[in-house]
């Protein structure tokens, strides 16, 4: 999170740190108590390894009262996900057990009704991602309120140029914006998740990039049907 400030502690508290060998690499969020919601992207560099998750965190190294761990016991990316687009860019995580909930660790509601957010509406995203232009990583959660941008403004040849589909959605970017290892946490409007953060075009802060997010309510029945399908 560029230019944001730190969260007040466990006020987040379905935030999730995907890690690979103790090291944060993507956010994601609780949906439900055995599974995360994140980005497919986020397993581009991960040669085929499976995450762990922390929960109940809002320092990534210092001990916490709920702070916990958990193994991934399957790892679902959207079938359409590929690397070279945006597209379809969600993956599920079930958990290797039911998440214990309590104060620190809970699941967050995702929109269900396929209506865009209107222009304007100020939402929240939160990361461990990093918080300046050298690739700083923060130890505490970090915060930033950014306004929706319309579709077609985000669209127009100047920003992403056409890019953005009805699956995904906008905010201004101009100096306060997502960056790399924010992808995967949940944008935040009115209490729910309506988005899930995408790398798209890998730069951080441009007003020219405005931060694009995978809409969550399109995918409402494949997430039910994974974790359906899933045991448990
Ligand atoms: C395996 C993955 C972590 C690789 C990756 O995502 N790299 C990367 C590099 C630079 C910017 C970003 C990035 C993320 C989230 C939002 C934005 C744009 N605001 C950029 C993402």
């Amino acid at each position: 999170i560029l230019r944001g400030s730190e969260a007040r502690p466990h006020l987040k508290p379905y935030m999730a740190s995907l890690q690979l060998d103790g090291q944060h690499v993507c956010g994601g969020f609780l949906i439900a108590e055995q599974w995360v919601l994140s980005a497919a992207h986020c397993t581009e560099e991960t040669d085929g390894k499976l995450f762990q998750v922390l929960l109940g965190a809002h320092s990534l190294t210092e001990p916490e009262p709920h702070k916990r761990l958990y193994q991934v016991r399957a790892q679902f990316p959207h079938p359409g996900s590929n690397i070279h687009n945006n597209k379809d860019d969600l993956l599920l995580l079930q958990l290797e057990e039911k998440a214990e909930l309590n104060t620190d660790v809970r699941v967050l509601p995702f929109q269900r009704e396929d209506r865009d957010v209107a222009a304007d509406t100020v939402c929240e995203v939160a990361g461990w991602g990093t918080i300046d232009h050298s690739g700083r990583r923060p130890d505490k959660l970090q915060q930033v309120q950014r306004p929706v941008i319309s579709r077609d403004v985000c669209n127009h040849r100047t920003r992403h140029d056409g890019t953005i589909t009805q699956n995904m959605m906008c905010t201004d970017s101009r100096r306060k914006d997502t960056c790399k290892g924010d992808s995967g946490g949940p944008l935040v409007c009115g209490g729910v998740a309506e988005g899930v953060v995408t790398a798209g075009s890998r730069v951080c802060g441009n007003y020219k990039k405005p931060a694009i997010y995978t809409r969550i309510a399109p995918y409402a029945a494949w997430i039910d049907s994974v974790m359906a399908s899933a045991d448990g």
